[in-house]
């Protein structure tokens, strides 16, 4: 059968090129795959563990990922917005596998570069826990904003948000014991879930991307330090993307190949890349192949040899808007409602307040001296004409808040809630009070006595009914 005849709707030099690639029989495979609806999977948040899966519906290579029978409204379940799950792509899930089996230290520095809207990042959050630090990086704003969202949603406090071009980086070479690149691209493998990526599809756009791509490789092949990983990934089939960047990559810098074993019945496709300095690896996921989207993904190993980078902690830290404070500065409700304030590293931003983790108080003040910070730790909340305004990023985090008032609430409630609309509480203590639904907190209100004020952020506020 010729494939290309079957569906008109995908470019047809993407189909020819598929067709070198696969073959005519396997072409016709992947549009066959391509007709039918794409999976739905999750992965779980380990330090939320608000939700329980069948075993058998498992993401043969994520731990921590389920397929879905069939796509709920994830906007009308407050689970979802209580962060204890994301709704991730099967084949991106791939990265736990790589981590598991290569044992990267989890009390290490991660780099995600090309980190919006957040699922890489929120998986290497949870890989590095209460030991490591994470600096999500997205270039273009309005996209940073919803990275941010889904970082605080996930709780962790681990975790630094910037926003800067892959090329402001050049001062942090040799720093990160992991840097992922996930690279803006064409999007073949996108093409079932994103008909916009069928349409902006051109031979001319794989080339732009591949330029685009090679630029942030160029720029970002020195941060690893000696010994850590690079993960090159892309949502794309063509080889102008993926091998002939890893063999760009390989080329510049020098790095060691990293081959990662699979399951035999994965469906997954390991590509040989021939370099000059050797054989390196490439994986790629076919949506005919197993239940996910398209990628590609190559790991690469900085040598032994290669320079480190190790900030030192310096007593005074000069920010333009940032404080380094102490617990006597900061206001009395803060210090009596929020545990672990004695323990990390505390931080100002005019009358607002951040909880650092302590261990990486010297990278951290490194990396804000040289990034533009847009979210860091976990926002605590504000002073603000003498009244103490605790924050949705502290309600969302996953400190302890044994010392505040909670309410309890049902799912009719917690939508209503969720919708900025005010909800029954009548027993409820006056002042600030954490709505928790199935017990995971989903933010504040202010209870006056004869009237609730609902703090939940308007940006997020679920608008459907
Ligand atoms: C494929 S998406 C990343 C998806 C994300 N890693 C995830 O798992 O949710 C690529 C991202 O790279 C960003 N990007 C584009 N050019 C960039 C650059 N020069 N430096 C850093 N990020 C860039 C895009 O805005 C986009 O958000």
């Amino acid at each position: 059968m010729n494939s290309m005849e079957s569906s008109p709707q995908l470019p047809i030099p993407f189909l020819q090129s598929l067709e070198r690639a696969l073959g005519n029989d396997e072409t016709a495979e992947f549009m066959q795959a391509y007709q039918e609806e794409a999976p739905t999977s999750i992965r779980l948040n380990p330090f939320k563990k608000g939700v329980h899966l069948d075993e058998s519906a498992k993401i043969p290579w994520c731990d921590e990922g389920y397929y879905l029978a069939n796509r709920p409204s994830f906007t009308l379940d407050p689970l979802f917005h209580a962060g204890t799950y994301y709704v991730q792509e099967a084949s991106s899930t791939f990265l736990y596998h790589v981590l598991s089996h290569l044992a990267v230290p989890k009390d290490g520095v991660f780099l995600d570069l090309c980190a919006a809207p957040g699922g890489k990042s929120t998986l290497l959050s949870s890989y590095l826990g209460n030991e490591g630090l994470l600096v999500a990086n997205e270039v273009i704003s309005a996209r940073t904003q919803i990275l941010k969202e889904n970082i605080i949603k996930w709780g962790l406090g681990n975790t630094i948000v910037t926003q800067n071009d892959a090329g402001q980086f050049q001062e942090l070479a040799g720093f990160f014991d992991l840097v992922v690149i996930d690279a803006p691209c064409s999007g073949e493998g996108m093409f079932r879930k994103d008909p916009k990526a069928i349409k902006e599809w051109s031979p001319e756009h794989v080339d732009l991307c591949a330029g685009r791509q090679q630029r942030i490789l160029d720029q970002a092949g020195i941060l690893p330090k000696a010994g850590g990983y690079l993960m090159y990934a892309t949502c794309t089939f063509n080889q102008k993307e993926n091998e002939q960047n890893v063999r760009f990559l390989t080329e510049e810098f020098s790095y060691e190949p990293v081959r990662i074993p699979l399951g035999s019945d994965w469906g997954i496709v390991e590509s040989e890349i021939a370099c000059d300095s050797g054989l390196f690896y490439g994986y790629r996921f076919f949506p005919h192949r197993l239940k996910g989207e398209g990628l590609f993904i190559s790991i690469l190993r900085r040598p032994d040899t290669s320079v480190t980078t190790t900030p030192k902690l310096h007593k005074e830290f000069r920010h333009p808007h940032l404080k380094r404070v102490s617990v006597r500065d900061i206001p009395s409700e803060l210090s009596h409602q929020v545990e672990r304030v004695n323990e990390e590293s505390l931080y100002a931003l005019g009358s607002a307040y951040f909880l650092f983790p302590k261990r990486f108080q010297a990278e951290f003040e490194f990396l804000a001296q040289h990034l533009n910070l847009r979210y860091m730790g976990v926002f605590l909340g504000e002073a603000s004409n003498g009244q103490w305004i605790p924050s949705h990023e502290w309600a969302m985090s996953i400190l302890p808040k044994d010392l505040v008032v909670k309410w309890e609430v049902n799912l009719d409630h917690a939508l209503q809630f969720l919708r900025k609309e005010p909800i029954p509480m009548d027993g409820a203590a006056t002042g600030w009070v954490l709505i928790t639904y199935q017990e995971y907190p989903l933010g504040w209100v202010k209870n006056l006595g004869n009237r609730i004020n609902n703090y939940y952020p308007k940006e997020w506020r679920v608008r459907m009914s």
